[in-house]
């Protein structure tokens, strides 16, 4: 009976342990469907909000492009004489750019506009010229004082009226300013402040209304307004106070300028500045004089340096260009190994005092020395019309980066080169300093997918990342991919994934494969490797396609001092 009695306690106990089993398993499941139901439901909510958005968008868009398309091109404008006359006779220019002068009559005509231009496209005319023809005084609001420095240099050359209020201005000069503000006998142009002057001097915009109500505030011009919006990658939280100028001061047309700005941020922007029927003008972002190429880059440090140096000491002798490295590390190494090649070259990074760092600029754009080599320090602002070539050392950490970095050259024009060195190892250096910003893998990833095409054209690839489409004769063979004469040789991956996947399927907490480590576990198993007679670089390629492609995935790991990206099966 005890026995019995024992068994059936056992029996009911094991029931019970797998009843339990069971029930942790449904309640498991329903937590996850439950996760999965809310994420769908925000996801629901995500993509309803956005098209509501993009109704709104697409409605005021056409409305504004209704009542403006006649005011786009026109040259019959009350304005148009003197803005030709002063475009030549104070800028210098015979021919305006695409979009230039649609910008300057859709702001002269008192229309909000916001205009994406690429990086030395000349988005500056588009607010320097109608201020010259419009009464009163035109608000420029930039974010950098070095900005505003480089613009009130060009403009004092061209006898134009110009100053800036920023946090270090003197009374004196801020007394003058103001004075001048006022002044309906004063002749000044364009007054430039950062948006900290606007969001904390309540006497400033006391002076701003006093101009508005004498109606001498001829517009505002809000240079890199993508700083608005947090969904862009240069928040800046002075930014959002200008919502306050419509607000205040509705009359005043609004013009935004930006190079970078993708339609989630346009949108944003319009909302803080609360200007809905703005008219949003989208340059090309085809830079027509720029060759671009991608060369493998050499995994010894010597033969690197010799590559650049001979490009140079040849392709680009006595030229000037800019070498971009990752760190200030690789930039003050790459800036000795020029020099001692008896090449006139300067770094420039963040860490540099601000001294050394002007003189080094100063002296590359008075072409005393021959090559920059920054970091991406150097970077807002540079506007020298004569850069014949950039060299990426090491690839940018996105496409927008690449494209702002590249797109320094050739401002003037004419024939430029934009070369980038892929390197295995450099991936690697830039996911473990990109994995933690919101997109920063995602970006990093399609700036590989740039470098480690081999066969389509630069330009096409760079036209879809930024939602447009060319024809590959807008490229006129000026892309390394365009002009190979030679066929690529494509391979079937499969077997390859299977391999490094199994190299992989090893891994052990002792043993981690990081990405090097797997090209050497991989390279050692010569058989696969001689019969399809794959080279290193070739082997380097794979690995980051399959990268990018998500069969193989990049997990970090944290030491006190550093990251480490080990490689997982995706
Ligand atoms: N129509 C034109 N013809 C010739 N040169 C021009 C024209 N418009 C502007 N430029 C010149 O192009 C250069 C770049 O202009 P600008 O600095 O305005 O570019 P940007 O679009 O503001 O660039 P960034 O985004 O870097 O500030 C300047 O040297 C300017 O004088």
């Amino acid at each position: 009976m005890t026995g019995e009695y024992s068994s059936f306690k056992v029996s009911n106990v094991i029931i019970i342990l797998s009843d339990a089993q069971e029930l942790r398993q449904i309640n498991e499941e329903l937590e996850s469907l439950e996760k999965q139901i809310e994420n769908l439901n925000e996801r629901k909510m995500q993509l309803k909000r956005k098209k509501q958005c993009l109704q709104e968008n697409i409605k005021a868009q056409t409305l504004a492009l209704q009542s403006s398309t006649d005011q786009l091109d026109r040259q019959d404008h009350l304005w148009s004489k003197e803005l030709s006359e002063k475009q030549s006779s104070v800028f210098g220019i015979s021919d305006l750019r695409p979009l230039q002068l649609s910008t300057m009559n859709l702001t002269l005509s008192n229309k909000n506009c916001i205009l994406v231009m690429p990086t030395g496209g000349g988005k500056s005319l588009c607010f320097q010229l109608p201020a010259l023809l419009s009464k009163g005084v035109t608000l420029v609001i930039s974010p950098l004082v070095s900005l505003m420095e480089d613009q009130l240099f060009a403009l004092e050359n061209l006898n134009i009226s110009a100053a800036m209020l920023n946090a270090s201005s003197t009374k004196e000069h801020v007394k003058f300013v103001h004075s001048e503000m006022t002044s309906t006998k004063s002749d000044l142009r364009l007054l430039y402040v950062t948006p900290e002057k606007l969001a904390k001097s309540k006497r400033f915009m006391s002076y701003l209304e006093k101009m508005y109500t004498q109606n001498r505030l001829a517009r505002f011009a809000i240079d890199e307004v993508h700083c608005c919006s947090q969904w862009g990658h240069d928040f800046r939280p002075d930014y959002k106070f200008l919502g306050i100028l419509k607000r205040q001061f509705p009359k005043a047309p609004i013009l935004g300028l930006t190079a970078t700005a993708t339609s989630s941020v346009l949108n944003d922007v319009k909302k803080i500045l609360q200007i809905p029927d703005c008219v949003i003008l989208k340059a090309s972002f085809n830079r027509a004089n720029l060759f671009y190429e991608v060369r493998p880059k050499p995994s010894n440090a010597h033969a690197l340096v010799e590559e650049i140096v001979d490009l140079i000491q040849t392709r680009f002798r006595d030229q000037s260009g800019i070498v971009y490295c990752l760190t200030q590390k690789d930039s003050e190494e790459m800036a000795r190994q020029l020099q001692s090649h008896g090449l006139t070259a300067a770094c420039y990074h963040a860490q540099m005092d601000a001294k050394h760092r002007s003189l080094a600029h100063r002296k590359w754009t008075t072409n005393k020395i021959q090559v920059v080599v920054a970091t991406i320090a150097f970077g807002m602002g540079i506007d020298k019309p004569n850069v014949r070539f950039v060299i990426h050392h090491t690839i940018s950490k996105s496409m927008e980066n690449y494209y702002q970095e590249s797109g320094r050259a050739g401002r003037d024009d004419q024939t430029a080169h934009c070369i980038v060195f892929r390197g295995f190892a450099d991936l690697f250096r830039q996911s473990t300093m990109v994995f933690s910003e919101q997109t920063g893998q995602e970006k990093l990833y399609s700036m590989l997918d740039y470098v480690n095409d081999l066969s389509t054209c630069r330009r096409a690839l760079i036209a879809r990342h930024f939602g447009e489409t060319w024809k590959s004769s807008d490229c006129q063979e000026k892309c390394d991919n365009c002009q190979r004469k030679t066929s690529v040789t494509s391979f079937n991956c499969y077997s390859f994934a299977k391999n490094l996947i199994n190299i992989l399927s090893k891994t052990s907490k002792i043993q981690r494969y990081t990405g090097l480590k797997l090209l050497d576990a991989w390279m050692a198993q010569k058989p696969c490797l001689q019969e399809k007679k794959l080279s290193r670089s070739q082997c380097e390629m794979i690995i980051m396609q399959l990268i990018t492609n998500g069969y193989l995935k990049e997990d970090y790991h944290f030491t006190p001092y550093s990251t480490i990206s080990y490689l997982i099966p995706g």
